[in-house]
């Protein structure tokens, strides 16, 4: 059986738990809708041997090593779409919540990003130069183009799966496979994904998703859920990338 295969197999034994508890708070209506869409992608996620590996702790420090890397590329992009939420927004309080957003990401989780990447021995020049792979180029060029086109329901739906399906990614691991806390290095990017913290600022997400959507004709409904199904790939895609350290050819 090959890689993928397993991978599929994988996927196809996932059990999805909380998220598909009704009673979670803003897991109605449209966001049931959309995750019900990604559920075999997100899946695939859950099951990558990238991140099987890094919950028992056998993944290879130079893979974790060039996924740091390409995330602190990706997330110096995907920053501008909380700029691009506070842009599009219509009443203050959204409008404050992604400038507090785009300033705690910026200037906190990125310089967090900076020293737990050099416990790898990942320099903050090395950062800074890295060269996105074609993988991130397209992630983040899509959601940039996707929510500077469109309405702030394109901005929420196109990086909504970032934040649910790593908040998911998180607190699965911690529930089902407590042990990817004993690891010396990888312990802290469980510890960080499964916070109330985190959670909280998901559950925001998914519950302005909802009612963002509310009201709005099946065709536009229809588009949203194509960006959040996008992205969601993506995200897949992100994980393999990583795993396979796949650069650019030449
Ligand atoms: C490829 C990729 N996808 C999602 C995240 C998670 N993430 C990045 S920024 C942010 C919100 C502010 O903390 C979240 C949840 C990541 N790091 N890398």
């Amino acid at each position: 059986m090959t890689k993928t295969d397993q991978t599929a197999q994988a996927a196809a034994a996932w059990t999805p738990a909380e998220h598909e508890q009704a009673e979670s708070p803003g897991r109605g209506r449209f966001t049931a809708r959309l995750h019900r869409s990604v559920q075999r992608v997100w899946a695939g996620c859950h099951a990558h041997p990238f991140l099987e590996e890094l919950r028992s702790g056998s993944l290879p420090l130079d893979v974790f090593a060039y996924y740091m890397k390409q995330d602190y590329v990706f997330l110096k992009d995907y920053v501008k779409m909380f700029a691009l939420g506070s842009l599009k927004a219509r009443d203050l309080e959204t409008m404050g919540k992604f400038a507090d957003l785009l300033q705690q990401t910026l200037n906190v989780e990125m310089e967090l990003h900076r020293q737990y990447a050099e416990r790898f021995g990942i320099t903050r020049d090395e950062l800074e130069a890295t060269e996105p792979a074609p993988v991130t180029l397209a992630y983040t060029k899509y959601m940039l183009d996707a929510g500077a086109q469109g309405t702030l329901g394109d901005v929420v739906a196109s990086l909504l799966p970032c934040m649910w399906s790593y908040s998911e990614i998180g607190s699965e691991a911690v529930r089902l496979h407590p042990e990817c806390l004993d690891h010396d290095l990888y312990r802290e990017w469980f510890v960080m994904y499964s916070s109330d913290e985190f959670r909280s600022l998901a559950d925001w997400c998914v519950q302005l998703m909802d009612q963002l959507a509310e009201g709005l004709p099946e065709r536009e409904l229809a588009r949203l859920e194509e960006r959040f199904v996008t992205t969601s790939r993506f995200e897949y895609m992100f994980w393999d990338m990583a795993y396979r350290k796949a650069a650019w050819d030449l």
